[in-house]
């Protein structure tokens, strides 16, 4: 295997909780009631203005200036994008493992970019990826394949010699679209089945996956 791109936000960290603060400030700032973490962990994947989005959905319906919300919920993250986020158990030494081993690693999230750069370096974790795509990278978002295949280009590999790993079904469904084998990480915020998107391989610690891609350890 030849590279192995990540989800962030429900597979590499646990993001949830700094979302969930920068959400209920903004809500705030509006006048409305906060959320509770679980609701708004599960209203993460579609990228930042389809999680605002949510959260005015879940609070009364759509503002009467959503580009405002939106600004808000930016300006509030930015402030603390990485305070309680922390990277799920064993991430780091598989990151080591697996780039000593000579995988390219990449970063294919909705996430902008300047978000999920600040997070990567606050957590040590950006010396090892080789290609970050997120939002505005290219002009789609996944599940188009479009920000995967990229990712892939950039990291010199194809579908036929990456994995992409993630936690939702909008990853699987990105990886289906673009033939790019899927493990799924099942510790993250899935909210839906994925068993219709065919995954290689289910894990739910990060040691397992260096085991099945270095040792093929539960390969099918
Ligand atoms: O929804 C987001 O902002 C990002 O989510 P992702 O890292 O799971 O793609």
């Amino acid at each position: 295997m030849k590279a192995i791109v990540f989800d962030l936000d429900g597979t590499l960290i646990d993001s949830a909780p700094d979302l969930h603060a920068a959400a209920n400030r903004m809500l705030g700032d509006l006048g409305r009631p906060p959320l509770t973490l679980e609701r708004v962990a599960g209203f993460v994947g579609n990228g930042v203005p389809a999680l605002v989005a949510r959260c005015l959905d879940a609070t009364g319906g759509p503002a009467d200036d959503f580009d405002s919300a939106l600004a808000r919920f930016r300006k509030h993250y930015a402030r603390a994008p990485a305070q309680l986020t922390r990277p799920y158990a064993g991430v780091e030494p598989t990151l080591e493992r697996l780039a000593a081993s000579g995988v390219a690693l990449g970063i294919c999230t909705n996430k902008p970019p300047e978000f999920a750069v600040t997070i990567l370096k606050e957590l040590g974790l950006m010396r090892f990826v080789g290609a970050l795509v997120g939002e505005g990278t290219v002009p789609q978002l996944k599940p188009d394949p479009a920000p995967l295949l990229h990712c892939l280009d950039r990291l010199g590999a194809d579908e036929t010699s990456a994995l992409y790993v993630g936690d939702s079904e909008i990853d699987a469904e990105t990886a289906f679209r673009a033939k790019v084998p899927f493990a799924l990480f099942s510790g993250g915020y899935l909210r839906e089945s994925v068993d219709a998107f065919e995954p290689v391989y289910v894990f739910d610690h990060f040691d397992d996956l260096s085991d099945y891609v270095l040792q093929g350890v539960g390969r099918r």
